[in-house]
């Protein structure tokens, strides 16, 4: 028996999945918590940071290695010589300034106090007026890549953190020897190899296959000392997807027990990884990654363009299709800041007491509830909106509350606005002429949480398929492990035929309910009001409103 192992970093921590080859059964897994989780408020340090920042440390990644892969080996007892393959997926864009040894700069002691040498998680929104500048640069000049990003680059997108880098701290842009995505930069610790993948060059990075980078020339108008940017801080080697990025290093092996005879493929994203994961992904299908933020993958055989989607990449997701991106910045993380900042303490009880998370007990409160019984309709913004209308600066709006309204409501609520919020990124597909006919969905919360599962059957209309496999995406990674080690050594030549192997989906869907439907089709309507009056400039108070903020902040 061959094992290949998957390691999955997502936004609070990392996790080793080790599977068998054959099956894509899993024989053990393991998790580490970022031991400095996300760094939105201070660094380190204590240097207070301003709002809309997101950063992470380095070493929580490498933590993730050394903790995690000693751990499925010792509980599989499968002998390390047996792991022929790995893969690293991670949420994108998560970007780091490195030296010319490929050492973070936050890890040198001269910029430890220095926010701009951290990793930029991909949440980091402090960038917006880069991008702002960007998207209004590449309209003036007619650049063509905007129609495959939608109609706009977002600020959580490589160049406008690069940007900001730039404009608030040029010593560290110059300090930087390259500038890196955390699945590439933690593919380099493996083996060794700086090997750029296309993916999230395709969709972060605005790179095509067929037309390469946007123009120096571009990179210029942005900012005259950004004119090389690409050839000075990135890499115009780009690997496809499924490709081999080399073999573990020696340091590395002696560190994780693995050998130095694993192969390790390139980096992916963590929702795109998933796609072959969950098997029949066909044109027609959406596939949902719903965890702390949900992205939405799909895959055509034309090039269409879709206002408001995070991108189009040829053989971005599968080789020999277009693989379309789009997403919401914030899902899960909605219903954590619920359950940390409004749950009350009769509540946290009843959870303790019985012996359950607060997130099940509020779900089981919450089932109980009828469509639109709450009164209450919630705009899924507390994160910003990255599809369709790619603005970090919404903010969240709910209405209907009173006297009454409870925290179950309140919960419901937050969970069908961002079922709404799915909904108009399905229509906005649709009607641009990218077929949508039934959903599948992966990630930790379509595995959690069943009534948000027929939530969003009722809402989209549309049955969803859930993966079969508690952990789709570092199931996802593990596949592109076993095709970096290829069929000679036990593992597979495509990811297409892993994923007749391994693949896993559970053959019933969550099919919607008419009368659910019905209502919720109503409810919708309403939602589509709002969120174009506070959305599309009708209304701009939630922008005045974080510009005050932020107004207030500094003087304080
Ligand atoms: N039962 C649940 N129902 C809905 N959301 C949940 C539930 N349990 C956890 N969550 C949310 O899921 C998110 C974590 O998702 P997960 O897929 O495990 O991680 P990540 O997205 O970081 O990879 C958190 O934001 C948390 O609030
Ligand atoms: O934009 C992404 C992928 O393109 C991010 O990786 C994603 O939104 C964060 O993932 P998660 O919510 O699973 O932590």
């Amino acid at each position: 028996m061959k094992y290949t192992l998957g390691v999955d970093f997502g936004t609070q921590s990392g996790r080793s999945v080790l599977v068998e080859v054959g099956t894509g059964n899993i024989v053990a897994q393991a998790v580490k918590e970022y031991t400095h989780g996300v760094m939105d408020e201070k660094l380190p340090c204590g240097k207070v940071l301003p709002p809309d920042w997101a950063l992470q440390h380095p070493q929580d990644y490498l933590e993730v290695f050394y903790q995690t892969i000693p751990q499925v080996l010792k509980e599989s007892g499968v002998e390390p010589a047996d792991v022929i393959g790995m893969a690293v997926d991670f949420t994108s864009c998560t970007i780091l300034p490195v030296d010319q040894n490929g050492t973070p700069l936050c890890m040198l002691p001269q910029w430890e106090e220095e926010p701009h040498s951290y990793v930029k998680l991909w949440k980091h929104h402090a960038a917006q007026s880069d991008a702002d500048k960007l998207n209004a640069i590449a309209r003036e000049r007619g650049e063509s890549f905007l129609g495959r990003y939608g109609g706009k680059i977002s600020s959580e997108w490589v160049f406008p953190k690069i940007m900001q880098i730039l404009r608030e701290a040029p010593e560290v842009y110059e300090a930087a020897d390259r500038i890196m995505e955390l699945a590439d930069w933690t593919t380099m610790m493996l083996c060794g190899e700086e090997k750029r993948n296309s993916c999230t060059a395709g969709y972060k990075a605005i790179w095509s296959k067929r037309e390469g980078y946007p123009s120096n020339d571009f990179f210029k108008a942005l900012d005259p000392r950004m004119e090389n940017v690409v050839d000075e801080k990135l890499s115009r080697d780009i690997y496809p997807i499924g490709s081999r990025a080399g073999y573990l290093t020696k340091e590395m092996a002696q560190k994780t027990g693995l050998t130095t005879n694993t192969a390790v493929a390139v980096g992916n994203v963590d929702a795109h990884v998933s796609l072959p994961a969950v098997g029949e992904v066909t044109p027609g299908a959406m596939l949902l990654i719903m965890g702390t933020s949900t992205c939405d993958i799909l895959i055509a055989d034309e090039e269409k363009m879709v206002p408001g989607m995070c991108g189009v990449v040829e053989d971005g997701v599968e080789p020999g299709y277009m693989g379309y991106e789009a997403g919401q910045s914030c899902v899960g993380d909605h219903f954590e800041w619920f359950v940390e900042n409004c749950v009350p303490e009769s509540y946290e009880k009843e959870a303790r007491e019985r012996g359950m998370g607060i997130h099940q007990l509020l779900t089981e409160k919450a089932s109980a509830l009828k469509p639109g019984e709450s009164g209450l309709l919630a705009l899924d913004w507390w994160n910003g909106n990255r599809s369709v209308l790619v603005d970090v600066d919404l903010t969240g709006m709910m209405l209907g509350m009173t006297l009454l309204t409870k925290p179950e409501e309140v919960y419901r609520a937050l969970i069908e606005a961002t079922a709404y919020g799915a909904n108009r990124i399905i229509e906005e597909f649709i009607r641009s002429g990218v077929p949508i006919d039934h959903l599948v969905a992966c990630g930790g919360i379509a595995e959690k949480n069943q009534m948000m599962m027929q939530i969003y059957a009722d809402v989209t209309n549309m049955e969803i398929y859930i993966s079969d496999s508690p952990q789709a995406v570092a199931l996802g990674s593990a596949m592109f492990g076993a095709v970096a080690a290829g069929k000679a050594a036990g593992g597979y030549d495509t990811i297409f035929e892993a994923a007749e192997k391994m693949a896993k989906v559970k053959p019933q869907p969550y099919k919607p309910i008419p009368e659910n439907a019905e209502v919720y089709k109503k409810i919708y309507a309403d939602y589509c009001k709002l969120y174009d009056y506070f959305g599309r400039g009708e209304n701009d108070v939630m922008k005045r409103m974080k510009a005050l903020r932020a107004e207030v902040r500094r003087h304080d």
